[in-house]
């Protein structure tokens, strides 16, 4: 049975969420399942705007034809190459083949390295191009980076809407609902969003704040990412999202508290200086223990906090190798702009704090506080932690 929701007059959403993933990129746990969007704009031309993953494919393509109800497919545009939009294009193309193919020169090239043959039907364009369907005039904005290198997002200029790739994405299936404001947002996908955007995005801040910038410049009424929910109002709420995300700001003066422990020790620390925090009236605490959360989750905490606490046994010469897993994601993803304290424990030679200190030196502007706290197998005096909590203080005044 096709499903599908018009978004605005003669625009459709003919995409699908897919709920038997797992992992993301096999890598992101998406409990909550994932959608992955495509568009048609109905007009002299019928244009679509991408198409899906390859798990979806069947659901698409009944989308399709209900949009189009025996009307010719015309033009195809890519915004994105990535396997999980553009998995679908063979088929698309076997059942429209006169359809032109609308991408960047770069996203051209790699269509043919993925090993799709666009015969002749493709039509490069740059920034600043256009294509006009009848009424609809779509133009073509580059976004290198925001995730891919041939990314481009589009912008219709009759119905005002941006047709923005991943930026704006979210994991979470839509489950019938399109809209923004037919689901509560900050109750139930922001902490989806925020852990698609710093996990999917993430390194590419200048990147996805260049784009954000000519997105400015346009008036907006609506934004249709390739992931997740349409936005149709409330623009500021995400976009302000986005603009801290992207400069690495934090939006949250609080601490973020992740803990690698063997048999407890580390962690009954990490336990008691959440309790010292949130005495001191420092509430917003979050405490994970890096062996049962996925990396996923725990960086984007990270790009949520301002202050992070890493405490963790010594292993074998170094530190637990979870708590280095997690480091290398938020070194990969260019986290920076944080205030760190370190906690180490050893039972006769801890290097730990080392080499949590020295993963962290690599990464730009993340002050490490002075007073970090070592212990000997567990620890045994309050005043280290007592002291921990005042230097925190004083660095969030
Ligand atoms: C496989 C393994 C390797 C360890 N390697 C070291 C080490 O190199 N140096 C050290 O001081 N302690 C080492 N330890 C001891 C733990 O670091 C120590 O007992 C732990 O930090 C105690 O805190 P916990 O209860 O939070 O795990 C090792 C423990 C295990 C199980």
């Amino acid at each position: 049975m096709y499903s599908i929701r018009e978004v605005a007059p003669n625009m459709y959403w003919v995409g699908a969420s897919d709920h038997r993933l797992q992992l993301f990129e096999n890598i992101h746990p998406i409990p909550r399942g994932v959608s992955y969007n495509a568009y048609v704009v109905l007009d002299e031309k019928n244009v679509l705007l991408d198409t899906v993953d390859w798990a979806v494919c069947p659901q698409f393509l009944e989308n399709l034809e209900a949009v189009l109800q025996g009307r010719n497919l015309d033009a195809i545009v890519i915004h994105h190459v990535e396997p999980d939009h553009l998995a679908s294009l063979g088929e698309v193309l076997l059942r429209y083949p006169s359809a032109t193919v609308y991408a960047s020169a770069k996203a051209i090239e790699m269509i043919g390295h993925f090993g799709y043959e666009l015969n002749g039907k493709a039509q490069p364009v740059k920034e600043g191009d256009t294509l006009s369907t009848g009424t609809h005039e779509f133009h073509f904005v580059a976004a290198p980076m925001v995730h891919w290198p041939e990314v481009m997002v589009s912008y219709e200029s009759q119905t005002k809407t941006l047709f923005s790739a991943d930026a704006f994405g979210t994991f979470g299936a839509l489950d019938g609902k399109l809209f923004n404001d037919e689901v509560d947002f900050d109750r139930d996908w922001i902490d989806d969003a925020r852990r698609y955007y710093t996990n999917i995005v993430g390194k590419y801040g200048p990147q996805t704040l260049n784009l954000l910038k000519k997105a400015s410049n346009l008036d907006i009424q609506r934004i249709c990412p390739l992931h997740g929910p349409v936005w149709r109002n409330n623009f500021e709420y995400f976009i302000d999202k986005h603009q801290h995300w992207a400069s690495y700001t934090p939006e949250v003066q609080g601490v973020l508290i992740v803990y690698a422990s063997i048999y407890g020790h580390t962690e009954s620390a990490a336990q008691a200086l959440a309790s010292k925090l949130v005495q001191a009236g420092i509430t917003k605490v979050a405490v994970y223990d890096v062996s049962n959360t996925d990396p996923s989750y725990l960086v984007a905490e990270a790009f949520k906090y301002s202050h992070i606490v890493l405490a963790s046994s010594t292993y074998n010469g170094t530190m637990f190798p979870k708590m280095q897993d997690f480091l290398e994601h938020l070194k990969m993803l260019n986290l920076q702009k944080r205030t760190i304290a370190l906690v180490e424990n050893g039972s006769w030679a801890s290097t730990a704090g080392n080499m949590m200190r020295k993963t962290l030196e690599g990464m730009k502007e993340m002050t490490i506080l002075e007073s970090g706290v070592k212990m000997m197998s567990s620890l045994r005096e309050e005043a280290p932690l007592d002291q921990l909590v005042k230097n925190i203080q004083e660095t969030m005044k």
